[in-house]
């Protein structure tokens, strides 16, 4: 594949942040203020996730479940990511219930859905898998300024300084503020939603206060399954190898393709310190 020239990474407060964030069109600072001051409605779902933890999948999912339907939506998830969605008011015009994904930490998100406790679905995924899904992504989609191999990525991972900050600094934020906030943020596993699909959907749907039947759930499960996504849903990155980036391969455990021993040792070191304080149960399979 021919490599890709790296582009500038624009930065805030210390994270750096993909190169299609409209912060050169509008500035850092009024892109992340704009999302904190987003006016939220009772009916909002903001979808939270680090990236390449499910978050296109999870997005179906919720509204599959909100609008009663097993269609997979039209397009591109595009126009419902806050912070790439370069004028927030043209949300204004989307019917309720609006569901808003954003890959930002916990305390950048929308301060009035936080102070009316909306409520907020939070995927997680095997940070490792999450890791080499993000290098495959990095390497075809030129939106980090990366052009290197899997080691370099991993030490890129291994630093924190990938875009929108450091996996573990993300789920402490999340898991602290669930703590703090009880009821208000749903936290699911992306390998709980593989293994067991029907059953976590139907979890999902009572934290939405969605009422459906069995057979609903079941359909749901089917049409949000990895094949019938990858074969339905269009990726801007087909483009590259017919293949793309977002629906690539679905799986968990793929980190054991790419994780040499001494890197997957030093990865366990480095969570298991990060972690020290967490409560959260991730499968490593
Ligand atoms: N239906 C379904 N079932 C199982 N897995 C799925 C599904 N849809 C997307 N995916 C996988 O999720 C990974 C992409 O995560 P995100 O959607 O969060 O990516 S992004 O950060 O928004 O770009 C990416 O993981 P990898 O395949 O490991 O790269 C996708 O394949």
């Amino acid at each position: 594949m021919e490599k890709l020239e790296p582009v500038p990474q624009p930065e805030w407060d210390g994270i750096s942040y993909p190169s299609f964030i409209p912060f050169r069109e509008k500035g850092a600072e009024k892109v992340m203020q704009d999302i904190m001051d987003f006016k939220s409605r009772e009916s909002d779902i903001i979808l939270a996730t680090h990236c390449k933890s499910g978050t296109h999948w999870g997005y179906e999912i919720i509204q599959m479940l909100l609008r009663n339907t097993t269609e997979l939506e039209k397009g591109v998830k595009s126009n419902s990511m806050l912070e790439g969605i370069g004028d927030l008011s043209s949300l204004d015009s989307t019917p309720s219930p609006r569901i808003l994904d954003t890959h930002c930490k916990f305390k950048y998100l929308p301060k009035q859905h936080i102070e009316k406790r909306n409520k907020i679905v939070h995927i997680v995924r095997n940070p490792k898998d999450v890791c080499v899904s993000f290098y495959h992504h990095a390497l075809k989609d030129n939106f980090i300024n990366f052009n290197g191999s899997w080691n370099d990525f991993y030490e890129l991972w291994m630093s924190g300084k990938l875009v929108y900050g450091a996996w573990y600094s993300y789920e402490l934020e999340i898991e602290q503020a669930e703590k703090d906030i009880p009821g208000m943020i749903y936290t699911c596993f992306y390998e709980d939603i593989k293994q067991e699909p029907v059953k976590e959907i139907k979890k999902l749907a009572d934290f939405l206060g969605v009422e459906c039947s069995a057979t609903h759930i079941e359909d749901v499960a089917k049409a949000t399954s990895f094949k019938n996504m990858q074969e339905k849903k269009f990726d801007i990155t087909q483009i590259f190898d017919g293949k793309g980036f977002i629906y690539r391969k679905g799986e968990i455990g793929d980190w054991k393709n790419y994780f040499t021993v001494a890197q997957n040792e030093q990865f366990d070191i480095q969570f298991n310190e990060k972690m020290k304080d967490s409560n959260l149960k991730l499968t490593f399979a």
